[in-house]
């Protein structure tokens, strides 16, 4: 749904295809033609690039394929009007406009997932904060038993920031019978982690009664008040609700709190290094672009993030399910 969106923005609204018909252009040029921000940039090119239409020469600039040739007017036969049959569809246009304003130009409630500074955010408000934290709940309860057996055994504290349902954590504890952990969110979603806890503690499952006298749940504002200090961190479904500079900042302040020795764990879904794809997950970064502040990153770009923070980034990538994987950091 959202690739098609974008196409069709690319083709009929922004011409990012006519843009490319005479000479390839490196990101950077192209975003300035097209007059667009980094993150919609980094939105539409990966995806239009996954979709076979776009690709990377060997100077890293983006030229068209023989496809997306194909989608220039001035290509005959040409497959433009073709795709552009649903050009006027309201959340086309919709979908064009927030690629020209980095997001919707009018957010009176907040912008979902998202508690920054002192405006409104649908994560503070009861009935939203439910419903959105509870749509992510049978993901981490999906995912949880897989991350919690990738993250490494340990005595010692677990900080899960923006913990949410907290399920990733109560999973982990349960594999790790001496360690405790910090589920930190805003205090509305903590209602609902305390009924995920208790669902979880009344498991018949061996331990699981024990997992609540080791955690606690922090109410707070991680970009703002002072972090707890941890062995080991868990920012999940995190970095991509955010825009680049938010995540540096994130990243400084979650470097700043680890204890020496201590790792930063991000479980979410990567783009390729090459920012070419893969298209499931470029899709997403469309939809998290829809809803969120951010988008999907590739490895790299959170690599680099963890290194300017003055963490050691390794370079495995560990799979978990669901298009998602872990990386981790270290603090010397
Ligand atoms: C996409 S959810 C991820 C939840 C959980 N980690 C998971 O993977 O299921 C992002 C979480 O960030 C939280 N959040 C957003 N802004 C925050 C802030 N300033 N301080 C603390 N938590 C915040 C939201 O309330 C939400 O629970």
């Amino acid at each position: 749904m959202y690739s098609s969106r974008l196409l069709i923005a690319a083709v009929h609204h922004l011409y990012v295809f006519e843009e490319l018909a005479t000479s390839p252009l490196s990101i950077e040029d192209l975003q300035t033609r097209l007059g667009l921000k980094e993150r919609p940039a980094m939105v539409l090119f990966p995806a239009l690039c996954a979709m076979g239409m776009l690709a990377f020469n060997r100077a890293n600039q983006l030229q068209l394929t023989d496809l997306g040739t194909c989608l220039t007017y001035r290509a005959n036969p040409n497959l433009a009007a073709y795709v552009g049959l649903e050009k006027s569809d309201p959340a086309v246009l919709e979908m064009v406009e927030r690629l020209k304003n980095d997001g919707p130009l009018k957010t009176p409630t907040g912008i979902a997932y998202i508690k920054e500074g002192e405006g409104p955010s649908p994560m503070d408000d009861p009935e939203t904060s439910r419903s959105l934290t509870l749509a992510l709940a049978g993901r981490a309860q999906l995912l949880a038993p897989i991350v919690a057996h990738k993250l490494p055994r340990h005595n010692g504290h677990l900080l899960d920031i923006a913990g949410g349902s907290g399920f990733f954590t109560y999973e982990w504890l349960l594999a790790n019978p001496e360690a405790t952990a910090t589920v930190l969110d805003r205090p509305q979603v903590l209602t609902v982690a305390a009924e995920c806890l208790d669902t979880f503690s009344r498991s018949n499952r061996s331990g699981a009664d024990t997992v609540p006298g080791r955690v606690t749940l922090l109410p707070g504002d991680m970009l703002t008040d002072e972090l707890p200090e941890a062995n080991l961190i868990l920012a999940a479904s995190l970095f991509h609700d955010w825009p680049t500079e938010t995540c540096r900042l994130l990243a400084q302040r979650f470097a700043n709190t680890l204890k020496p020795g201590g790792e930063l764990w991000v479980h979410d879904a990567f783009l390729n290094d090459a920012l070419d794809g893969p298209q499931a997950v470029t899709d997403y970064s469309a939809q998290l672009f829809w809803v969120t502040k951010g988008r999907a990153y590739s490895r790299r770009e959170y690599r680099q993030w963890f290194t300017e923070a003055g963490l050691v980034a390794t370079t495995e990538n560990i799979s978990t399910q669901l298009d998602y994987g872990l990386i981790r950091a270290l603090k010397p």
